[in-house]
């Protein structure tokens, strides 16, 4: 059977960080976080707005569904109008080689705002942690799909050992329930399958019930286009939403985010 785009990103990552541990090694790395002289900033609690959607704002150049999103990128032009209009927290993918993203972008942003930043990326050893740690990143995302159990486990602990959150992306029941056993706090649901690449917003409807509200802050991923479909979500009780492609093209993008902000969500309560 021929590889999915999610193996083929996984291959990929576990090379280069093979690479980069060779460039400097994990302790020299361990190092270096432990001189870094600033705190993460909380990107949980930025995304608890009572009764309303809180947006994360992307920053993405280029994707395997939709080739190059937006060809005269500005990273600082882009990073400032995010800051400008408030989006609650901004992801920067810094994915190479798929996604056209680079870790200089997370340092860059690190620098230009203190909006909480989420390291969007593939994670898949814990020599990453410590890189997104020094990177300056808050957060980081994990998916569940591309972990084991015990791996789950660690790399939220060392996250949060480092400060950082986690953003534990999920697609299915299972990696829900593999998600809490693990002790996420913050689980992200994916609207798109990575396989089709076929986005459908129900997913979240799905699967927010296999969540006890209350106690986990939840996320809303990829293919949302406009405010009705925030609407639909903060319906559904998402506490947050994760937008890339539909701001990168939405030509202005402060305008963009705001058009994004201020949705009411509704207070939903454990189903399952
Ligand atoms: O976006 C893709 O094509 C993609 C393909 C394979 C793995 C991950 C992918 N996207 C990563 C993301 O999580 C999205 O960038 C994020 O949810 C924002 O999605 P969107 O608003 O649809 O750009």
């Amino acid at each position: 059977m021929s590889e999915n785009i999610l193996e083929k990103i996984l291959r990929h990552k576990r090379e280069e960080v093979a690479d980069s541990r060779k460039r400097l090694p994990l302790e020299k790395l361990k190092e270096w976080v432990a001189e870094v002289p600033f705190a993460p900033v909380g990107f949980g609690p930025a995304l608890q707005h009572p009764g309303e959607v809180a947006l994360i704002a992307e920053v993405k150049r280029r994707s395997p569904s939709r080739g190059i999103i937006i060809k005269d990128f500005n990273l600082m032009e882009t990073i400032a109008a995010y800051r400008e209009a408030e989006a609650d927290a901004v992801s920067v993918l810094t994915e190479r080689e798929f996604f056209g993203g680079a870790a200089e972008y997370l340092a860059a942003a690190r620098l230009m705002t203190r909006q909480p930043l989420l390291r969007k990326d593939f994670i898949i050893d814990l020599y990453q942690i410590y890189e997104s740690r020094f990177l300056g990143a808050d957060a980081l995302l994990l998916i569940a799909g591309a972990l084991a159990d015990e791996e789950l486990g660690e790399f939220i602990e060392t996250t949060r050992a480092l400060g950082m959150e986690a953003l534990v992306e999920t697609r299915t029941p299972d990696e829900i329930e593999r998600a809490i056993a693990a002790k996420a706090s913050i689980i992200g649901i994916n609207n798109r399958d990575l396989r089709s690449f076929q986005v459908d917003l129900k997913t979240t409807r799905e699967l927010i019930g296999y969540i006890n509200k209350p106690h986990f802050t939840v996320v809303s991923e990829s293919g949302i286009k406009n405010r009705t479909d925030v609407e639909t979500l903060g319906s559904y009780g998402a506490d947050a939403i994760l937008v890339g492609e539909s701001l990168m093209t939405s030509g202005d993008l402060q305008d963009g985010v705001r058009r994004f902000k201020g949705v009411g969500k509704a207070m939903k309560v454990a189903v399952v």
